[in-house]
């Protein structure tokens, strides 16, 4: 079945995510941050647990991405890494299910699977990939959205302090899915980038949402004048 939900205009994904080591996990905060980005005029919200996707989701009308990162012990796949979390998160009401695509113990052998799960309840698939060769065997699986988010994240990846618009810009000549620029944006001229190289999404998750890594950075340019 073609998934029927999915994301609807091009522009601005905010991921609204605090993990249970981060100030800002619990309660409605993610939800409030949501709230506040689709006032903003964010085509869609990132967000990652059955309880925050659920809350988000009677929050706002845009659509929802929906993740849950697990870390299973002898495995570096934690992004939805089992069929379990596939089915938690359509059970949430998620749009679109995100999850690991990469080329690491086997993934790409059983991403079919999970993306097929996903189909089957109507909801689309963004692929996290981090690589161009991975973003193109996400798309020939069936994956409705191929996501940069795990460049740079891998052993085999690049490695850097910006965005990867290399990828995005190779991905979306040759990728058969609209292709979605994730991770390290930090300025609005990086996401404008972005989309210039061929971006049909942009995600900005930690520039928007951890004030502790926002906050970091003015702390940081000043401490040279510290006396
Ligand atoms: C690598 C990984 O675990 N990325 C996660 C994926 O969901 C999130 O922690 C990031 O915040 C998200 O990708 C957005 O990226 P950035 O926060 O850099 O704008």
């Amino acid at each position: 079945m073609k998934p029927g939900k999915g994301l609807q205009n091009r522009g601005l994904i905010v991921s609204c995510q605090a993990l249970e080591d981060e100030p800002l996990h619990g309660g409605d905060t993610m939800t409030k941050m949501a709230i506040a980005a689709e006032l903003a005029g964010a085509v869609g919200i990132r967000a990652n647990g059955v309880h925050d996707i659920r809350s988000i989701k009677q929050a706002v009308k845009v659509p929802v991405i929906g993740l849950i990162k697990r870390h299973i012990p002898g495995s570096a796949i934690f992004i939805t890494p089992t069929l379990e979390e596939v089915h938690d998160i359509i059970a949430a009401g998620a749009d679109v299910v995100a999850l690991d695509v990469t080329d690491r113990e086997g993934r790409l052998d059983r991403a079919a699977e999970l993306i097929q799960a996903a189909h089957a309840a109507g909801v689309s698939v963004m692929a996290d990939v981090s690589t161009f060769e991975e973003g193109v065997a996400a798309a020939g699986l069936g994956a409705d959205y191929i996501g940069t988010t795990l460049s740079g994240y891998t052993p085999y990846s690049a490695k850097s302090e910006s965005p990867d618009l290399y990828l995005v810009r190779k991905l979306s000549e040759a990728a058969k899915a609209p292709i979605i620029s994730e991770g390290r944006i930090w300025t609005p001229g990086e996401a404008a980038m972005a989309m210039e190289a061929g971006a049909a999404f942009v995600v900005v998750g930690s520039a928007i949402t951890r004030p502790q890594l926002i906050a970091a950075r003015y702390a940081a340019a000043v401490h040279p004048f510290k006396v």
